[in-house]
């Protein structure tokens, strides 16, 4: 990245019913890998990936939260400042199918009115499926919402859904500078509420896994001490 560039940096949070994939789509994006075994998420995760869009570097923070109810209190406060977010919910699972607009109302609870997908994970079950097609899509249409049909484990389209919430958040923020009536303005390296939450986060790259808190290291570092500001139409 050359020096005057400025880096963007997006908090997407993945929600849903249990076991629907969340954290198996989060580490085949950012990892490339994908495991047969399930790992009932505790709290939250982290992971980060960056990727490039129309010459301009976007980092991802993805943020994988525990789909049982159990850990609502914890999840929530990590939905804080987040700018986009994915609805997921799973081929052979109808109940997570039936949650997704309690998904989405809880997300939006917390931060208003983000960019969000619907995403139907496990479509490689789909001789097993318990959602039409019809009604997936319905869902979608009535929600507003761009819906893409994944299998993490085939890898298939889940580049896609990180790429399509990154163009919208860009758009927005382009948007909101050429209008510059900035509504809330967020600096780069604040959009965490890191206040004594319990969960995991994973060790990638500049991050520190504390055990039970979650210290990120300033992008003011990664910026070469340049700051942007955001602009949130809520
Ligand atoms: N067949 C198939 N299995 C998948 C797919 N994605 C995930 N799985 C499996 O589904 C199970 C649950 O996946 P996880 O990623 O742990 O689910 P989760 O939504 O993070 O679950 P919680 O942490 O409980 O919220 C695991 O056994 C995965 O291997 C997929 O696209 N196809």
């Amino acid at each position: 990245m050359r020096e005057e560039e400025i880096e963007v940096a997006i908090k997407v949070v993945v929600v849903g019913n249990g076991a629907v994939g969340k954290s198996s789509m989060i580490q085949r994006y950012c990892k490339g890998i994908f495991t047969k075994d399930y790992k009932k998420t505790i709290g939250v995760d982290f992971l980060e990936r960056q990727i490039e869009i129309s010459g301009e570097e976007v980092r991802l923070m993805l943020w994988d939260t525990a789909g049982q109810e159990e850990f609502d209190a914890i999840t929530k406060s990590y939905y804080r400042g987040a700018q986009a977010c994915v609805l997921a919910f799973s081929t052979v699972d109808r109940a997570s199918f039936d949650a997704v607009e309690s998904w989405k109302k809880k997300v939006e609870d917390e931060v208003g009115n983000i960019p969000m997908v619907l995403v139907q994970n496990k479509i490689d079950l789909v001789d097993n499926a318990l959602i039409d097609h019809e009604e997936a899509d319905a869902l979608a249409k009535k929600l507003k919402l761009r819906f893409y049909r994944t299998s993490v484990k085939e890898d298939l389209n889940v580049n896609d859904v990180f790429r399509y919430l990154s163009d919208r958040y860009l758009a927005r923020i382009q948007n909101c500078e050429a209008e510059e009536t900035p509504v809330q303005q967020t600096r780069i390296g604040s959009i965490f509420d890191t206040a004594g939450t319990t969960g995991t986060v994973n060790n990638t790259n500049k991050h520190i896994d504390t055990g039970s808190t979650i210290q990120l290291k300033p992008t003011k570092q990664r910026t070469h001490g340049k700051k942007r500001s955001f602009c949130f139409k809520l």
